[in-house]
């Protein structure tokens, strides 16, 4: 699996990154869906330096000019709720994309100990598209897994990409186990740890509840 860091080059990502993360900042909530937004719409452009293009004659009121379109079918897949803000960034760049929504939940067991249920999903057929997985935190993996799983069962995309804004590097391991070697794993940073809650540590927070409200 290929993974992008753009915490290794310096950009608008890590300023919107970094507010994200601030305890001042995030107390406004518009702030935070718009930030996330905002490097849904970046990286957006990135991935699609990565995609195939066709060759086309546009006619203008001047002449013909030899112009590129995208030919890949992209369907922009995203996990309630925390995707959606990220989700939106993405749809406004790629305007004509089909998109698939996952909703994955942690039910604890106890305060430590959860499983990650699929409960909801619409999507497209799959076959030969190019799945891009939206989900702004990657703290275990899980629900980025199971999320995949569930989509597999609408068929079998031709390229797959996972974006992240906060991805913990356990997460980037299981996830490498749990897709295909072709998979890229872009990611807005990277942090080393999870705490026993499977928080991203030091991360931002619960980023559904920053985005929308805490939940019951
Ligand atoms: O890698 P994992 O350990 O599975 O954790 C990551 C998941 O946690 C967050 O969602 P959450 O379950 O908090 O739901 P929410 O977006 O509705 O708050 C986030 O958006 C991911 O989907
Ligand atoms: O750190 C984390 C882990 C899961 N979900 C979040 O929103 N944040
Ligand atoms: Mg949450």
């Amino acid at each position: 699996m290929k993974v992008i860091n753009f915490e290794e080059t310096p950009s608008l990502i890590n300023q919107y990154v970094s507010e994200l993360r601030s305890v001042e900042r995030q107390t406004d909530r518009m702030r935070f869906r718009r930030n996330l937004e905002r490097i849904g719409e970046i990286m957006a452009y990135e991935i699609s330096k990565t995609l195939a293009y066709d060759k086309v004659d546009i006619t203008t009121p001047l002449g013909i000019a030899p112009c590129r379109n995208i030919s890949d079918k992209v369907v922009l897949a995203t996990i309630f709720r925390a995707g959606v803000p990220f989700h939106y960034g993405f749809l406004s760049y790629f305007d004509e994309a089909e998109n698939a929504f996952v909703s994955a939940y942690r039910k604890y067991r106890e305060k430590e100990n959860f499983d990650v249920f699929i409960e909801y999903i619409a999507s497209p057929k799959l076959d030969g598209k190019t799945l891009v997985i939206v989900d702004p935190m990657l703290a275990t993996g899980s629900s980025m897994e199971l999320s995949y799983r569930a989509l597999l069962t609408k068929g079998n995309p031709s390229k797959i990409h996972i974006a992240s804004v906060i991805a913990s590097r356990q997460a980037i391991e299981y996830v490498e186990r749990a897709f295909p070697a072709e998979t890229t794993l872009w990611a807005g940073t990277v942090d080393d740890e999870i705490n026993s809650h499977s928080y991203i540590v030091p991360g931002l927070g619960d980023a559904g509840d920053l985005a929308y409200g805490v939940k019951e």
